[in-house]
């Protein structure tokens, strides 16, 4: 199938270079307090997805692969032009650039006024695999002069493989001045009860199911879908299971258990065991048991990407249509001004919290996964901990 011209043609690499910065400008001879939102990106255009796909695939702790320089570029290349084509089929790229600048910007000007003291706060972007890249936005502080700075994980739940890549990368970059000299870290390392978060999460489930009959919407069925997680990286303790059941119990409490629900896993890929039960199969197995009404719910990304937009969206919707069923999706955390106050609150109430002298990073960010064997994740705790020192 031939490709769909990409849409955003203007979001070049050198344009996506200018949103690793977000805020207006400092005022001249204050520098400012810099809030990195970190994230992995999408490639902002169809073109884009190869470079994306390979940086993917070359991260060892995301995806650890024997001879990893070589099979990375090997593995990219073979799966770009599937992924390519979903990119295109979701309007020629990833919307996660233009969501994550809008959350920042909304965020760093709310933050402005709830912790002047540490104003002007400027929102940077950080993607681990597409631009802006993490070392090109540690060039960026640089080059404003940044001495404080918080990493600030757009990943609600903490697992090794998405926050702790993020902050690997950040620390190997940090550690050796590329984004200045003597800068004070701190970390928010997860925020997935906070009210907030959940009260955004209840808003969007809540309209869905205003979309339903009035009759019809207490037996509908809620499924939260987050993205899976190999079992090795559960094996070995990592929390994102934990934690993403805990965002789950609490948005279901902010609804007073108003409709019964379920917690799924999609997106696995390759061929080892995976976190379960998958999306699709749950689906099958509702419209089997007659549960003919579902509203998926995103719960592990705070903006539309191809999980959202292709899979859910397309892949699951059809197959569910052909099985009877009334399928909505809840829509993404985007643009909700819920959700933007929210970020501003978890960073302000960090600020606080740092000036309260407890510390740069929380108690449970410094518990390294019972099963890690991953040096890096070591020495990044401790230098976080330290304040990047
Ligand atoms: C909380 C979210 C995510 C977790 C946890 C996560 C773990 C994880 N992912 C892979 C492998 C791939 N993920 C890919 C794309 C992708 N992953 C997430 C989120 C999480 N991944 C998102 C939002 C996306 C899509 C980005 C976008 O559209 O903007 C891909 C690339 C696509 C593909 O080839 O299918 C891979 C590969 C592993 C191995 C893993 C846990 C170890
Ligand atoms: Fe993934
Ligand atoms: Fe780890």
């Amino acid at each position: 199938m031939a490709l769909a011209a990409p849409r955003r043609t203007s979001l070049t690499r050198s344009l996506a270079r200018s949103f690793a910065s977000l805020h207006n400008a400092p005022p001249q001879g204050k520098s400012p307090t810099a809030v990195v939102m970190m994230n992995m990106g999408g490639p902002a255009t169809v073109a884009e997805t190869h470079d994306f796909l390979k940086n993917l695939f070359s991260d060892g702790d995301l995806i650890p692969l024997p001879f990893q320089r070589f099979l990375a570029p090997y593995i990219a290349r073979r799966r770009t032009p599937q992924i390519e084509k979903q990119y295109a089929d979701i309007g020629g790229g990833s919307p996660i650039l233009r969501y994550t600048q809008l959350q920042g910007e909304g965020m760093a000007r709310l933050l402005d006024e709830l912790h002047p003291e540490t104003a002007p706060h400027k929102a940077y972007v950080a993607f681990r695999y597409a631009h802006p890249l993490t070392q090109e936005t540690a060039r960026q502080m640089k080059a404003d002069g940044v001495k404080r700075a918080v990493a600030f994980s757009q990943y609600p739940q903490y697992s090794c493989s998405t926050t702790g890549s993020s902050l690997n990368e950040m620390f190997r970059r940090g550690s050796v001045g590329e984004a200045g000299e003597g800068v004070e870290w701190s970390v928010i390392d997860r925020w997935g009860t906070h009210p907030g978060f959940v009260e955004a999460v209840a808003q969007n489930i809540e309209a869905a199911l205003a979309t339903f009959d009035a009759s019809a919407r207490k037996d509908a069925v809620l499924l939260f879908s987050a993205h899976s997680l190999p079992m090795s990286v559960v094996n070995r303790g990592d929390p994102y299971i934990l934690e993403v059941s805990a965002s789950v119990a609490a948005v279901m409490n902010r609804l007073g258990h108003s409709n019964p629900y379920r917690l799924v896993w999609q997106s696995q890929v390759g061929p080892s065991a995976w976190m379960g039960m998958q999306t699709g199969e749950a689906l099958k197995g509702l419209a089997r048991l007659g549960k003919k009404r579902v509203v998926l719910v995103p719960i592990a990304f705070t903006s539309d990407h191809i999980e959202t937009l292709y899979e859910l969206d397309l892949e699951y919707a059809a197959e569910a249509r052909e099985l009877g069923m009334e399928v909505r999706r809840a829509e993404s955390l985007n643009e909700s001004p819920v959700f933007i106050r929210a970020l501003a609150d978890i960073a302000a109430q960090h600020l606080r919290d740092c000036s309260a002298g407890k510390g740069p990073v929380s108690t449970q960010f410094l518990l390294r996964c019972p099963g890690c064997t991953n040096a890096t994740c070591g020495q990044q705790k401790t230098w976080f901990a330290r304040g990047g020192r």
